[in-house]
């Protein structure tokens, strides 16, 4: 599905954000937004999802607007998975998951049973099955992002965005998440995560958005975008490409040095 914006500006207030930013973020691929605190990412994100309006500029998702769609319409195709998901207090995993289904649901509901198939295999396809009868509320960072996840696939988008998707996780669950997101584009979804690690964009990605100063600065195969150069515009710092010595691929290295002048 092709989804893109076209030449948004976008304002919080009197501070704008985005200014003329245009981008494509190609079907069935796993695209990684990256750029430094506050430039915008999430801002993005939320225009991708229908959730902020822009001042100027479009969102094109198959060639129809999407602020023109209906939200139901919208609702089917997009599923947006926050940092930080809101809950109300006492609801159990089981029916979090459920919620995705919303967009979905005819007027008189959905047989109990699909509805129990899908709050398995979406917590299953997560690794997240232990926590089924657990109140949200009462889980680990962790074990929400998972359970939101899990939602958003029970959504069962065609665009899946996510906000830090590896946030709160440790490393053994990040690393199955990058690869559940490489998954879920090799099986035709089109995903578009906001990262901050850059060497995670760089060896999970299969494309890269990088914003700054309200713009699109670059956009491609990841190991095109992410250089030297760009890395030193976006974030103020100095790194080298090594050879990971297990998988042959390039990796970033920072040295210490480096670090202790940037935080001087
Ligand atoms: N509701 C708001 N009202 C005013 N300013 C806002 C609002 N939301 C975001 N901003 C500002 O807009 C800019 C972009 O914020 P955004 O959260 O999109 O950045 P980000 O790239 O996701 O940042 P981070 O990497 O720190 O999560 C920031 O300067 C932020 O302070």
């Amino acid at each position: 599905m092709e989804f893109a914006i076209s030449n948004i500006t976008l304002a919080h207030g009197a501070r704008t954000v985005l200014e003329g930013a245009s981008a494509v973020f190609p079907s069935g691929k796993f695209t990684a937004i990256i750029g430094p605190n506050g430039v915008g990412k999430s801002t993005l994100l939320h225009l991708l999802a229908g959730i902020t309006t822009p001042a100027q500029g479009s969102v094109w998702l198959d060639g129809h607007e999407l602020f023109r769609m209906k939200r139901r319409e919208r609702a089917r195709h997009l599923a947006l998975v926050e940092q930080q998901a809101h809950t109300d207090t006492g609801v159990v995993v089981d029916d979090v998951v459920l919620l995705g289904r919303i967009p979905h649901s005819g007027p008189f509901g959905s047989a109990q049973d699909a509805e129990e198939r899908f709050v398995a295999t979406s917590l299953a396809r997560v690794g997240g099955s232990h926590l089924r009868g657990r109140t949200f509320t009462t889980l680990s960072g962790g074990e929400r992002q998972r359970v939101s996840l899990a939602r958003a696939l029970a959504q069962e988008p065609s665009i899946l965005i996510l906000d830090e998707p590896t946030n709160h996780l440790d490393v053994g669950a990040q690393l199955q998440t990058l690869r559940l997101l490489q998954e879920l584009a090799v099986d035709g979804l089109t995903v578009i995560a906001a990262l901050h690690d850059i060497g995670h964009a760089l060896a999970f990605a299969d494309h890269v958005v990088a914003l700054h100063e309200g713009r699109v600065a670059a956009a491609g195969h990841p190991e095109e975008v992410i250089t030297e150069p760009l890395i030193r515009e976006l974030y103020g710092v100095d790194v080298q490409f090594v050879n990971n010595p297990l998988t042959g691929k390039r990796m970033l290295a920072f040295a210490d040095a480096v670090a202790a002048q940037v935080f001087a």
